[in-house]
């Protein structure tokens, strides 16, 4: 049994065996292994073939057989038949020049060839574990009967009210001169509309606008003063913090939702776990409690691991090879075992009990009411409980002001999934609920009230107990590739002094 088949990739080895035929290695990227072919002497054009270099791209057309050689379970065989076999090369590749001409290149160095580091066996990996998870995501949310939701990428609000947000300006010229060739407009004839009746709109409904305007011509372009830092949004506008608030408006009409997309930081951070440009996961539960939230969050976790292990194995293998050994063990440990929950008051006096007693030294002091620091993280999971836990009931004064405070007065319905390695990789919470207590943490956040006006009216009118966790998706990658930068886990990264492609 053959099979002929037409195939096209970029070549990762070529070499030539004597002068009667040469292997090729082409990978499409659609796997970790490429396809070897066997192109034989007799092939047109060998000659220009037989000196192909790694990064080439070519198109083969060959039979698909058993292969007589070990650690793989077809060859392509190109040679000379009445089938139509043949060789095309379509891109050739300098060898001289080529940046992955030769292998074994260190992360750094492929940070600065973002443009071509999707060739390497990592990125590729990378890359397709990252859309599997993705993938899941929406398959997890979607078969729970979660409706996913597009929140804007420009707002005005800060959701966390941390001020770390990019403003967005107009690069428009601030003399009103349009950019470009003037088109010009020819005014239209004047034609007098007549006055339609407006037709009675069912309740509820929008009521349609009359056409009662006369049709005025419009003003040649030059004509109109536009000043287009007010005409665009009309106040400051940055990009988006988090999707929550928005996503919130959704929940509170349509039940469970979520919003998946690209959220901005302005943090000057240079950690390997922040990005100023990452992907967030934003589920709201309606009618939940921050019981419910945690089961979610942790199914979600589990489930998308579980997908990877299932789809991505070949992928996986790679990575605890290469960058982690024991990774799909502890995935499966993940999978496999309840996260642990504790109260936050819990987790600070198990810290505090370890200093004292000697047994651990932090750089970061742990107090009542600190925000833990990563290293503190790290220890409780990596250490103290050997897996993720889920930390809850925060002190107030270090979380956002739409959490639900607690009857203590002193600590908010929040929670934290905190993972080995990486520290927090979920935060979310119960959302306050009641319009008096929002105010409330409105004004002891000194924030502006007005600024949140359509905040508060869905406690206004027919609010609910809802709640919700935002998802690092960088931060979920780098769990399930284990992978410790977060540069590397992202197409492009936007980080400190890195924005070029
Ligand atoms: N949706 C969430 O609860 C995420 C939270 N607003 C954050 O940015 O961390």
């Amino acid at each position: 049994m053959y099979k002929i088949i037409q195939v096209a990739g970029w070549v990762r080895t070529a070499r030539a065996s004597g002068k009667e035929f040469m292997f090729v290695e082409i990978n499409d990227g659609s796997s970790l292994k490429g396809l070897q072919a066997v192109i034989t002497k007799d092939i047109e054009g060998f000659e220009a073939i037989s000196k192909v270099t790694t990064g080439t791209s070519l198109q083969l057309k060959g039979t698909l057989i058993k292969s007589p050689a070990q650690g793989q379970l077809f060859e392509l065989q190109v040679s000379k038949t009445d089938r139509g076999h043949g060789v095309k090369i379509l891109g050739t590749c300098e060898g001289k020049t080529y940046p992955l001409a030769r292998k074994g290149h260190g992360l750094e160095f492929l940070r600065e060839k973002a443009h071509l580091r999707p060739r390497t066996n990592t990125f590729g990996a990378v890359t397709r574990v990252r859309n599997n998870l993705a993938f899941a995501t929406h398959l997890f949310f979607q078969t729970r009967g979660f409706q996913y939701i597009h929140t804007p990428i420009i707002t005005a609000s800060d959701c966390e009210g941390a001020g770390q947000m990019f403003q967005v300006t107009t690069l428009l010229p601030e003399h009103n001169e349009p950019i470009g060739k003037v088109p010009t407009v020819e005014p239209p004839k004047e034609k007098k509309q007549k006055k339609k009746p407006v037709a009675a709109a069912a309740e509820g409904e929008e009521q349609p606008v009359a056409a009662v305007e006369e049709k005025k011509a419009p003003e040649p372009f030059h004509a109109k003063k536009i000043d287009y830092k007010k005409d665009m949004f009309g106040k400051p506008s940055f990009l988006t913090v988090s999707g929550q608030l928005s996503v919130e408006n959704y929940c509170c009409a349509l039940s469970d939702v979520y919003t998946f997309g690209p959220t901005f930081r302005a943090e000057n951070s240079h950690t390997s776990r922040h990005l100023a440009e990452f992907w967030m996961i934003e589920p709201e539960l309606a009618f939940a409690t921050l019981q419910d939230n945690m089961e979610c969050a942790e199914a979600y976790l589990k489930f998308c691991l579980q997908y990877v292990i299932e789809n991505n194995l070949e992928d996986l293998k790679f990575f605890e090879q290469q960058y982690e050994k024991g990774l799909i063990e502890r995935l499966k440990n993940v999978i496999d075992t309840p996260f642990r929950r504790l109260p936050y008051t819990e987790a600070v006096e198990i810290l505090e009990g370890l200093i004292k007693e000697d047994k651990v030294k932090f750089e970061n002091k742990v107090y009542w009411g600190v925000d833990l620091a990563s290293e503190h993280e790290k220890h409780l999971t990596e250490k103290v409980f050997g897996g993720p836990i889920i930390l809850y009931n925060y002190p107030k004064d270090i979380k956002a002001f739409y959490m639900k405070v607690n009857e203590d007065g002193k600590t908010v319905q929040a929670m934290d999934v905190l993972v080995p390695r990486i520290g927090e990789i979920i935060g979310g919470s119960a959302r306050e609920e009641n319009l008096e207590r929002l105010d409330k943490r409105i004004e002891e956040c000194k924030l502006d009230k007005q600024a949140y006006w359509w905040y508060r009216e869905l406690r206004q009118y027919g609010t609910v107990p809802h709640c919700g966790f935002g998802l690092g998706f960088e931060r979920l990658v780098m769990m399930a590739t284990g992978m410790e930068n977060i540069r590397d886990v992202i197409p492009f990264p936007r980080a400190p002094g890195q924005a070029e492609f």
